[in-house]
């Protein structure tokens, strides 16, 4: 499968219209121009895929098009004329609730509903000549901005509601939101990969947090709907050296996955590109991001992997796969991920912040502090091993036992022919913690197995299904 850049995948007119509404946006136009030259990240990068030769599937057959040219030049002029008036739109999260046209808009940031003019929420995505006649008949015209699975979020300047000035501080508000939260979009291409229909899109977007374009895979079930959001996630954080094609091509994971009606969400390990810091070695810099935010040069810039995977990278799995149930999401990952599983989970715990229902992890780094590999990289990322305390799986463990906040069980496996085991992984002093603090563990140890996906391969199926029971339990 290859990642094609977005001008050689979307047809002509949505990218110009693209390009000529980024170039409105100070935000944008800013982080558009810096954005690197996606096929300097995937060398089989070719131009064959077009829409008409992709196969539809049922998520894109309902994606808006633009018909004719009649239509481009409508959407063009109107929205030239919308963006002269001081027009802001930009694209958040929305979900649809069960009237066709009705929004969701307890998503949206609270800055917006606080705008002193209402946000106007315009599904893009359910252009229709029907839609188009309503809107007309309220003296509102769409203008679609490109094709995606979400929704405008939109104001303008209202002659009897509002004066200029409360447009203009909404405006400011919503530019505000546009460089907090909004994403470009991303570009998908689905194969199918399992018999049952179950499809694996590999995306790019534009990412706020790690400043560069970042790529992840997911893996949507057969039964995955886009009109009802129901399908729960499970994100799996992949080991040093990884990209998400580790996984997606050794874990043999599809197939149980779509058994279980669970989709999964494979981030890369780090921020990639040319103008990312790096380092010679395979255990620190592109490939070894740690799932931390670092705070010293020259990583800090780019290397944002936590906030990446805990808040914008499931805004984007909302914004764009509106089958996705965003309140059930699981996290699990392999030694380098592990760690990033256990810690992220624990850490949104402590926080609050976001609601991972279940962890498990497969040969995790369990107490990095006390490890080369974590050593290394907290010294690195952080400036010292002390500093890497708080993003320390072992310690964290203390911490949420003192608030009560405990998981009810966290699958383990473990290779006992794992060459990393008794130096990196450190999985007693895990296990000790966790039976001293009252942590419900299930760890088992296989004699012979090694660090490898044919380690993975061979337990995936019982990671899936442990998180599939904990997210039914609560849906
Ligand atoms: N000896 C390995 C160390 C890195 C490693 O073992 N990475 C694990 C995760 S910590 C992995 O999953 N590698 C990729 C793979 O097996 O596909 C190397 O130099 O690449």
């Amino acid at each position: 499968m290859t990642i094609l850049p977005l001008h050689q995948i979307l047809p002509a007119i949505h990218w110009v219209q693209l390009v000529s509404d980024n170039a409105r946006s100070p935000v944008y136009a800013k982080s558009f121009a810096k954005r690197p030259r996606l096929d300097q990240r995937d060398s089989k990068a070719t131009n064959r895929w077009s829409s008409t030769t992709t196969p539809r599937t049922k998520q894109q057959k309902n994606m808006p098009t633009l018909t004719s040219s009649r239509d481009e030049k409508f959407v063009k002029n109107d929205w030239d004329k919308r963006m002269a008036l001081g027009a802001q739109a930009i694209r958040l999260p929305v979900r649809q609730s069960s009237r066709r046209d009705m929004y969701d808009t307890s998503l949206l940031p609270k800055k917006i509903s606080s705008a002193p003019v209402s946000p106007l929420v315009i599904p893009a995505r359910q252009f229709s000549s029907q839609r188009k006649q309503l809107d007309q008949s309220q003296g509102l015209r769409i203008p679609i901005r490109q094709i995606s699975q979400q929704c405008l979020l939109e104001t303008e300047p209202s002659k009897e509601r509002k004066s200029l000035n409360n447009h203009k501080k909404t405006t400011e508000l919503l530019a505000q939101v546009l460089e907090d939260f909004s994403h470009m979009p991303i570009e998908e291409k689905g194969t199918r990969v399992t018999r049952q229909g179950g499809m694996l899109h590999r995306c790019q977007h534009q990412s706020r947090s790690t400043a560069c374009d970042m790529i992840f895979a997911i893996f949507l079930p057969h039964s995955y709907d886009e009109s009802s959001a129901t399908t729960p996630a499970l994100y799996y954080l992949s080991g040093l050296t990884c990209n998400d094609q580790n996984c997606s091509q050794k874990a043999g994971a599809f197939p149980h996955a779509d058994a279980a009606d669970l989709a999964l969400v494979l981030p890369d390990t780090s921020p990639r590109g040319d103008g990312v810091a790096n380092d010679d070695a395979y255990d620190l810099g592109q490939g070894a991001g740690f799932y931390i935010n670092a705070t010293q040069e020259p990583w800090k810039a780019h290397f944002q992997m936590e906030s990446y995977i805990q808040k914008e990278l499931p805004v984007v799995i909302n914004e764009n796969f509106p089958g996705i149930n965003p309140a059930l999401k699981s996290i699990t990952g392999h030694s380098m991920g592990g760690h990033g599983a256990l810690t992220l989970a624990f850490k949104s715990k402590l926080s609050g912040e976001t609601d991972w229902k279940s962890v498990s992890v497969f040969a995790p780094i369990c107490h990095p502090t006390a490890c080369p590999w974590g050593k290394k990289a907290f010294e690195n990322y952080f400036g010292s091993v002390e500093d890497g305390l708080a993003h320390d799986a072992t310690e964290l463990l203390k911490q949420l036992a003192k608030k009560s906040l405990l998981y009810d069980d966290i699958l383990i496996d473990q290779g006992l022919d794992d060459e990393f085991l008794k130096d990196q992984l450190c999985l007693d002093d895990f296990e000790t913690t966790a039976t001293s603090v009252g942590q419900t563990v299930t760890i088992r140890r296989h004699e012979g197995m090694d660090h490898s996906y044919y380690f993975i391969a061979a337990c995936v199926a019982d990671h899936i299904d442990f998180h599939a029971k904990k997210l039914k339990s609560f849906s």
